[in-house]
């Protein structure tokens, strides 16, 4: 998968741009970066935010990795090499969220550090806000809402994270939640106020 194809292509500038969108939508726009364990709430967390700021009258999607893996990333498996191209890959969509005005919230176990960077490089400054949904993996797997750990253990599904591959934590996250200890609200609630005191919303 090489960049062959940036050959003779010319970018061009739009006639509507970011910042007309975000002033018609009247807030900001960035991408909420969730990573963690399987089962550590990316989802729950993602989906209640968006409800929220819905509610808000603030536009918004959400990316999951179970939807993405069935359409655009189809053809990924869980190598280190297929997850670096799937988050790749949705840190160009959701680079393409931003620009169409929205805040964009991803649900992606994204393990590597170097991966999440990269996307983080993609984006401008304050657009991209990292959450890392911290959950020990005793409790992820009393949850196991999928099953997956289940077969993890049992040799089933080979790599899975935090079972037989690597779950890198993130260094600096713009917000942590703790969702073994904290409730649903009290997460979206944190959530929230960084999304205001960056003057996003
Ligand atoms: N081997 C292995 N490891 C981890 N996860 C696995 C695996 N096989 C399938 N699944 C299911 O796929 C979901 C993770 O996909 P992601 O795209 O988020 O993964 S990654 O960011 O590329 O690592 C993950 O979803 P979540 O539980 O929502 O995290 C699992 O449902
Ligand atoms: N405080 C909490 N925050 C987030 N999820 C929680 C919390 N307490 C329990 N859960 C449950 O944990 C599970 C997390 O699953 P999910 O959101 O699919 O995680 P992930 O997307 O990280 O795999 C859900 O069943 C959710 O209801």
């Amino acid at each position: 998968m090489s960049g062959v194809g940036a050959k003779n292509i010319f970018w061009h500038d739009t006639a509507v741009t970011k910042a007309d969108r975000q002033q018609l939508n009247n807030h900001k726009s960035c991408t909420v970066w969730f990573t963690g364990l399987s089962g550590s709430g990316k989802s729950t967390l993602a989906n209640a935010v968006a409800k929220r700021l819905h509610e808000l009258e603030v536009r918004t999607y959400v990316l999951d990795g179970d939807n993405i893996r069935h359409g655009l990333n189809k053809d990924l498996g869980f190598s280190p090499e297929a997850r670096t191209e799937n988050i790749r890959r949705i840190g160009e969509v959701a680079k393409l969220f931003v620009d169409s005005g929205v805040i964009v919230l991803t649900a992606f176990i994204s393990p590597y550090r170097e991966d999440r960077q990269l996307v983080r490089n993609l984006l401008e400054e304050q657009e991209f806000i990292e959450v890392y949904t911290k959950c020990t993996l005793d409790e992820c797997e009393k949850r196991d809402p999928k099953g997956l750990y289940k077969k993890a253990r049992s040799g089933v599904i080979k790599e899975f994270t935090g079972i037989s591959a690597p779950y890198e934590e993130p260094d600096h996250p713009e917000i942590i939640v703790q969702t073994d200890t904290q409730t649903i609200e009290q997460s979206v609630e944190k959530i929230i106020q960084q999304l205001k005191e960056q003057g996003i919303i």
